[in-house]
């Protein structure tokens, strides 16, 4: 049976970006080699995998996914195991995901199902999104699941909890990079320049109005700036500023309205500041859905085997596991991992314990559940 700690920690310590998991997919496939290959068939995928597992009487397709990059995030927690990839972390918890999908899997590998499923190890979660090229991919096309489950840990519930609710689950997001162009110049005569740095702080001051004086405070919505980069050096008034950030909303009319307010800001920045700008949204996710008719038959589940659950409200985590239930019925659920730092820090530090109960679970489901 799998070590689901060593697997996890040996994961731990080799985060790659999206769509640079060449490591992470060598050590999967070497993960899956292991197990009885007889019902099973391997399809890879750029950095990630498809994996088919033949039932004993199938008349449906069980889609699990899993995402499977880091984040370019500087780890911090101390671990004997951290990451040996400078600067980068699972700092969202995808080794977590990705041992809990290799547990599931070598449960049906070593004892089948009724029905076939396939595994689905998802690059570029975090950014530009593995899922819309997944789905469109041939390989999805010729395994298209007729349900799809997949999970994200969570530190706001105790480790093994399971969190869900009938509606949205996660947010619409859309990615946002703003980069402004004017005049640089010598920081001693500021009259002969268009200082970027002033033109894009006054920009991120002012983006602040948008979700306390645009939004309906009862329509839900963030925006973020995580990140600004300007300027050569500290006597150069800097002729490039970029801000970089996400929007998060619960309905797709406010992002709409959201994305119309940052435009007129922008135009506004551009006049005050004699600039030039260049708007690009990157990413965009559709919200994560549970259909009721989906979700409700794996609450009752929980409730009848007495697995510790509880309904939970929206989230403004965005997650692009939300196009595969755009296209298929099935649903998404938090796994808790007990209170550490939130997800994206530095210093997350999820309880293993969630791992085995994270299996048991899911292949419980599976096997009795359906
Ligand atoms: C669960 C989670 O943390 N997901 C990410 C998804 C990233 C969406 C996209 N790249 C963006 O930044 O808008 C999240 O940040 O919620």
């Amino acid at each position: 049976m799998m070590d689901y700690k060593a697997i996890r920690r040996a994961l731990h310590q080799i985060p790659e970006i999206g769509f640079e998991e060449k490591e992470t997919q060598a050590f999967l496939l070497e993960q899956i080699r292991k197990l009885p290959q007889e019902r099973l068939q391997i399809k890879i995928w750029k950095t990630g995998l498809f994996v088919h597992v033949a039932g004993r009487n199938p008349s449906r397709l069980i889609g699990y996914r899993t995402d499977i990059d880091g984040l370019p995030v500087p780890e911090k927690t101390g671990y004997s195991f951290a990451s040996r990839h400078e600067g980068k972390m699972h700092a969202c918890g995808h080794d977590f995901h990705m041992t809990i999908a290799l547990g599931v899997l070598e449960k049906v590998a070593r004892q089948p199902i009724k029905d076939d499923m396939l595994f689905i190890f998802q690059p570029a979660e975090e950014g530009p999104g593995g899922a819309l090229p997944m789905l469109a991919s041939r390989e999805f096309k010729k395994w298209k699941p007729d349900f799809i489950l997949a999970l994200h840990v969570s530190p706001d519930f105790p480790a093994g909890t399971i969190a869900t609710r009938e509606g949205i689950l996660f947010a619409n997001t859309s990615e946002l990079f703003i980069d402004f162009h004017g005049k640089g110049g010598h920081a001693a005569s500021p009259h002969l320049t268009h200082d970027m740095i002033v033109a894009a702080s006054h920009f991120i001051v002012s983006l602040q109005t948008i979700v306390a004086r645009r939004v309906n405070p009862l329509h839900s919505a963030v925006v973020t700036i995580g990140k600004m980069t300007a300027g050569t050096k500290q006597n150069i008034i800097a002729e490039h500023a970029r801000v970089e950030g996400t929007i998060r909303t619960l309905d797709q009319e406010t992002m709409a309205l959201i994305k119309d307010d940052i435009e007129r800001q922008v135009k506004a920045v551009e006049i005050a500041y004699h600039c030039t700008s260049r708007i690009d949204y990157g990413a965009n996710y559709y919200q994560v859905f549970n259909r009721a008719e989906d979700v409700k038959p794996f609450l009752n589940f929980l409730l009848s085997r007495k697995y510790p659950h509880v309904i939970c409200g929206e989230s403004m985590t965005g997650e692009d596991f939300g196009y595969f239930l755009k296209e298929l019925p099935g649903f998404m659920f938090w796994l808790g991992v007990g209170k550490t730092s939130g997800l994206h820090s530095a210093d997350f530090m999820p309880d293993e314990t969630a791992l085995e109960q994270g299996v048991k679970v899911i292949s419980d489901y599976l096997i009795n559940g359906q």
